[in-house]
C-alpha cells in the first residue's frame, strides 16, 4: 500500500462530466489499485447543494482508497496542497457553437484558477485542463502559475485520439486494442488533425499499416478526418448535452498514463498543441522525433496551429495582458 495520499483535485464537480469521473478516480483506475487519495471537489456556490448530493453518493459507495472528500466553492481550499488538478468546470458549449465562442466566458475562470495553482498547491502538481477551448485555457492557467513547470499543464486530446483510434478500429473490425499511434496534431477543436501516417493495426495477429488495413485512402484522408474532427459537435446534436461518459473515459486514459507511465502528446513554446509524446518514469516527458510529415500533414497541422494562436491573441486580449 502507498502510504502518502494524493490529493487530487476535480472542478466542476457537481457537472455531468465530473459525474462520470469521479467514481473511477475514487476506486483506484488512474493513480494506482493501492493509492489512497483525498478528493477535492470545486464547483460554483449555487451548485452546493448538488454537489453535496455527489459527496453523499461517493460515500455511499464505500470505497477504500477514498480518505476523504472536500466539497468547496472556495479556491484556496480546493488548491491546498494539490498532487493533481483536473480542470473540468466552466461553460460547455451548445448546438451550432464552436468551442472557441467559449473563450470569453471561460478564459478568466482559467486565470482565477492557474493563479490558485501558483499560490496554493504543490509546484510538482500535475494539471490536466478539460473545460473548452481546452488548449487555449490550459495555456491561460500554465501562464498564470510561473512558479509551476509548464510541462506539468496538458490539456484533453484524449478523447480525440479515442475517438480515431476507435473509428479505424471499427472499420477493420478489430478491437480498439489493436489499433497504435494514431496521433493527434493541434487544437481540440474541427481543425484538429487525427493523423494515421505512422498508425499501425494489428489484423490477424499482421502489424498492417492503417493505410493497407483499411485500403481505402479516400476514406482516411476525408470521412475519417472529418467524423473525428466533428465528433463532440455530433454528439451535442444527438444528445443535447456534450460528451461526458466518453470525456471521463478519456481523462482516465490521460492522467494515468502521465501517472504510471506510458506514451501521450504535448506542446511548443506559447501554445498549448496536441503532439505524440514519450512520457518516462519520472513523470518527464519528450515530444515524439522524427515522425516523416508529408505535405497533407503539414498543411492541417499548420491550419490547426494557426487557429490556436489566434485563440490565444484572443484569450490574452479578453484578459488584457
Ligand atoms: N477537452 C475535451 O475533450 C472535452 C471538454 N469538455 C468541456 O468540459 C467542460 C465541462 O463539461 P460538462 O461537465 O459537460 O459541463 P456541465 O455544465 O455539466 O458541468 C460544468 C460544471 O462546472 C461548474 N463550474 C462553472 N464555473 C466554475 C468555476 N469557476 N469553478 C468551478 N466549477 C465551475 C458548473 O457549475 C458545472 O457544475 C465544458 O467546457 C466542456 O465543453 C467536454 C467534453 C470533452
Ligand atoms: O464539443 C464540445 O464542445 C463539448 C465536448 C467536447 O469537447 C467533445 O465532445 O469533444
Amino acid at each position: 500500500m502507498c502510504s502518502e495520499q494524493l490529493r487530487v483535485l476535480v472542478t466542476g464537480a457537481a457537472g455531468q462530466i465530473a459525474y462520470s469521473l469521479l467514481f473511477s478516480i475514487a476506486k483506484g483506475d488512474v493513480f494506482g489499485k493501492d493509492q489512497p487519495i483525498i478528493l477535492l471537489l470545486l464547483d460554483i456556490t449555487a451548485m452546493l447543494p448538488v454537489l453535496e448530493g455527489v459527496v453523499m453518493e461517493l460515500q455511499d459507495c464505500a470505497l477504500p482508497l477514498l480518505r476523504d472528500i472536500i466539497a468547496t466553492d472556495m479556491e484556496e481550499v480546493a488548491f491546498k496542497d494539490l498532487d493533481a488538478a483536473i480542470l473540468v468546470g466552466s461553460m460547455p458549449r451548445k448546438e451550432g457553437m464552436e468551442r472557441k465562442d467559449l473563450l470569453k466566458a471561460n478564459v478568466a475562470i482559467f486565470k482565477s484558477q492557474g493563479s490558485a495553482l501558483e499560490k496554493f498547491s504543490k509546484k510538482t502538481v500535475k494539471v490536466l485542463v478539460v473545460g473548452n477551448p481546452a488548449n487555449t485555457n490550459c495555456l491561460v492557467a500554465a501562464k498564470s502559475a510561473p512558479s509551476i513547470p509548464k510541462a506539468n499543464f496538458s490539456c484533453l486530446t484524449r478523447l480525440d485520439h479515442n475517438r480515431a483510434r476507435s473509428q479505424v478500429a471499427m472499420r477493420c473490425g478489430v478491437p480498439a486494442t489493436h489499433v497504435k499511434n494514431v496521433i493527434i496534431w493541434g487544437n481540440h477543436s474541427s481543425t484538429q488533425y487525427p493523423d494515421v501516417h505512422h498508425c499501425m493495426v494489428n489484423m490477424s495477429g499482421s502489424e498492417l499499416t492503417c493505410f493497407d488495413a483499411i485500403k481505402d485512402e479516400a476514406w482516411l484522408k476525408g470521412e475519417f478526418i472529418a467524423t473525428v474532427q466533428q465528433r463532440g459537435a455530433a454528439v451535442i446534436k444527438a444528445r443535447k448535452l456534450s460528451s461526458a461518459m466518453s470525456a471521463a473515459k478519456a481523462i482516465c486514459d490521460h492522467m494515468r498514463d502521465i501517472w504510471t507511465v506510458n506514451y501521450h502528446y504535448w506542446v511548443p513554446d506559447d501554445l498549448i498543441y496536441s503532439f505524440p509524446v514519450q512520457i518516462h518514469k519520472d513523470k518527464s516527458w519528450k515530444i515524439v522525433d522524427g515522425l516523416g510529415i508529408n505535405s497533407f500533414s503539414q498543411t492541417k497541422m499548420d491550419a490547426t496551429a494557426a487557429e490556436l494562436m489566434e485563440e490565444r491573441d484572443t484569450a490574452l486580449a479578453f484578459l488584457g495582458v
